[in-house]
């Protein structure tokens, strides 16, 4: 007995063992494959999702995929490793019980409905509580997520008190929050077992009196009672588990809310084919107007950039230089008007190739960490990256010298968003990776920070070079740039008010000639200086 008594309890542990392994492998794959799913799906996302304010900033989307996911495998693994076998053990306790005494487990299942409807009530107010806390854990991660990056500022500005006492405030908010979801949680196993304490003691009464009158024998109610006793565990499993899955799941609808967010318009039809046609010839805009929300920031704007044209968008700060440019990524789409490329309106052109052939270098050189190269060819698996590719774009971005000087060279290893390099240095590995894919089409917004002289003279002679062989868009903050331009654009509240050469410009004595004669006597950049009024 004693034999197969520990071979029995070996094959259970060893089940134990097998079903927890299995369950979990079960559970992590679904979290590894929605998670999967959900970040492609913000691949797919427009840039408004990721401008947007409040719940979408990016470390509230950075905590739905990692915290929240995670929390989702849990409520899997509860699902599948408690409330499922518990369930099957309880409606097996309960079908003894009916052979037992049909009577007495009618009596007992006469409280399943008040049992059914405190374990629905609970674990709703559960749910509520626990997405209330949840978004404020989200709303934590955001905060730090967005000061951490910025602890140079921080710094710089004495605030790490002031940064404190507003993580105080948000800890506090939490903490208050998790409170009264605990509150409800911990009321969840004592009012079950009250419950099923008081169908107990019933069953307990009105089985004495069935024995007493001699309708019940005494040994079918011990044997009752202790089918009884044993439901209280599966009762309490299934209530746990349940609880659970309720406080799960706020973070699979925070996980799936993503997924209901409609991806850009152009991607909703699926994929392009790499092979689409390479898009040539002359970019148009037709009478495009564009409001972000209600603002309106682009009001009827008209121009064409012919093949090979370098042309300087220039205008005061806020005029929708950068907008315009957007829209020419595809960022936004125009809410009137239309952007042709050649004839070819650009909503017929797939995303990705259009996108593939423009060579975009933002005002703040974002990088990743990595190395040099993996920076320059981004978007290329590091097993494909051609090296004498990069070397070359980076020679034309002057960038070659200098990454040759790094230990390491193309195999240094940056910091995180290129922490360890300077802010010219960035700014040409920037460039090269705009020319990395050999772009027919490149947009610059120019940098305005002060970048040492001869960090300056390197990238604007890079940017020089690459003007004379393609089609180059510059939001020019700078008078070389300015001069050397085929055509300007000057903008004012959205609109182009001025187009044509610099000397032409300056001989008409417009707004763009006000423009540049304020910057002769002033050393700040172009775009700083207020239009003539
Ligand atoms: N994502 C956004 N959501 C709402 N409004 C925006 C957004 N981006 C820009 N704006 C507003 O649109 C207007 C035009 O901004 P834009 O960045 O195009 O100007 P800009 O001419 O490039 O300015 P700067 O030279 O200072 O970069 C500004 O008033 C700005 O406040």
């Amino acid at each position: 007995m004693a034999g197969v008594t520990m071979g029995l309890i070996t094959m259970r542990c060893a089940a134990q063992y097998g079903q927890d392994v299995w369950l979990w492998e079960a559970a992590l794959h679904i979290t590894s494959s929605v998670r999967k799913q959900v970040y492609g799906h913000v691949q797919l996302l427009g840039l408004s999702y990721f401008e947007g304010a409040g719940d979408t900033a990016a470390g509230d989307t950075a905590y739905r995929l990692t915290a929240e996911a995670d929390q989702m495998g849990a409520m899997v693994f509860a699902f599948l490793q408690r409330l499922i076998p518990s369930a099957l053990q309880l409606v097996a306790m309960l079908a003894k019980m009916l052979v037992l005494s049909p009577f007495l487990s009618g009596a007992t299942l006469a409280v399943a409905p008040l049992m059914s409807l405190l374990i629905a009530r609970l674990g709703d107010r559960v749910r509520r509580l626990s997405r209330s806390s949840q978004d404020q854990v989200a709303e934590l991660s955001a905060h730090v997520n967005e000061i951490l990056p910025a602890m140079l500022v921080v710094k710089a500005h004495a605030a790490e008190g002031y940064e404190l006492a507003r993580f105080a405030d948000l800890a506090d908010a939490h903490r208050t929050g998790r409170m009264a979801f605990q509150r409800q949680q911990a009321l969840f196993s004592p009012a079950i077992t009250l419950v099923y304490a008081a169908t107990v003691v019933s069953l307990f009464a009105a089985g004495t009196k069935a024995i007493a009158h001699g309708r019940f024998s005494g040994e079918k109610m011990v044997a009752f009672v202790a089918s009884l006793v044993l439901l209280i565990e599966p009762i309490q499993a299934v209530g746990s588990a349940y609880n659970e899955i309720k406080q799960g799941q706020p973070a699979v609808e925070r996980v799936f809310e993503i997924l209901d967010t409609p991806p850009e318009a152009s991607h909703a039809t699926g994929p392009s084919s790499e092979s689409d046609s390479i898009p040539v010839g002359d970019i148009v805009f037709d009478s495009v107007s564009f409001c972000y929300r209600d603002r309106p920031v682009l009001r009827d704007v008209s121009f064409r950039i012919r093949e090979g044209e370098t042309v300087a968008l220039v205008g005061p700060s806020g005029s929708g230089k950068t907008t315009l440019v957007k829209l020419l990524l595809r960022l936004y789409e125009p809410d009137t008007g239309s952007i042709r490329i050649g004839n070819r309106p650009i909503k017929d052109i797939p995303l990705r190739t259009w996108r593939r052939h423009l060579g975009f270098v933002p005002q703040d050189s974002v990088l990743f960490s990595g190395t040099v190269a993996e920076n320059i060819a981004y978007g290329v698996a590091a097993n494909a990256i051609d090296l004498r590719r990069v070397e070359r774009a980076a020679r034309r971005a002057h960038a070659d010298e200098f990454v040759r000087g790094l230990s390491g060279g193309y195999a240094a290893v940056i910091g995180e968003r290129g922490s360890t390099l300077s802010g010219g240095q960035k700014q040409r590995l920037a460039v090269a990776r705009a020319i990395y894919h050999e772009p027919t089409c490149l947009i610059l917004d120019e940098a305005t920070s002060a970048l040492d002289n001869e960090s300056e003279v390197l990238v604007r002679d890079a940017l020089q070079t690459l003007m004379a062989e393609k089609t180059v868009i510059v939001i020019a903050h700078k008078l070389e740039t300015v001069q050397s331009a085929d055509r300007i654009l000057f903008m004012e509240q959205g609109r182009i008010v001025e187009e044509g050469a610099h000397l032409e410009l300056l001989e008409r004595g417009g707004r763009y000639a006000s423009f540049y004669k304020t910057q002769q006597t002033d050393d700040r950049p172009v775009e700083s200086l207020p239009p003539k009024r």
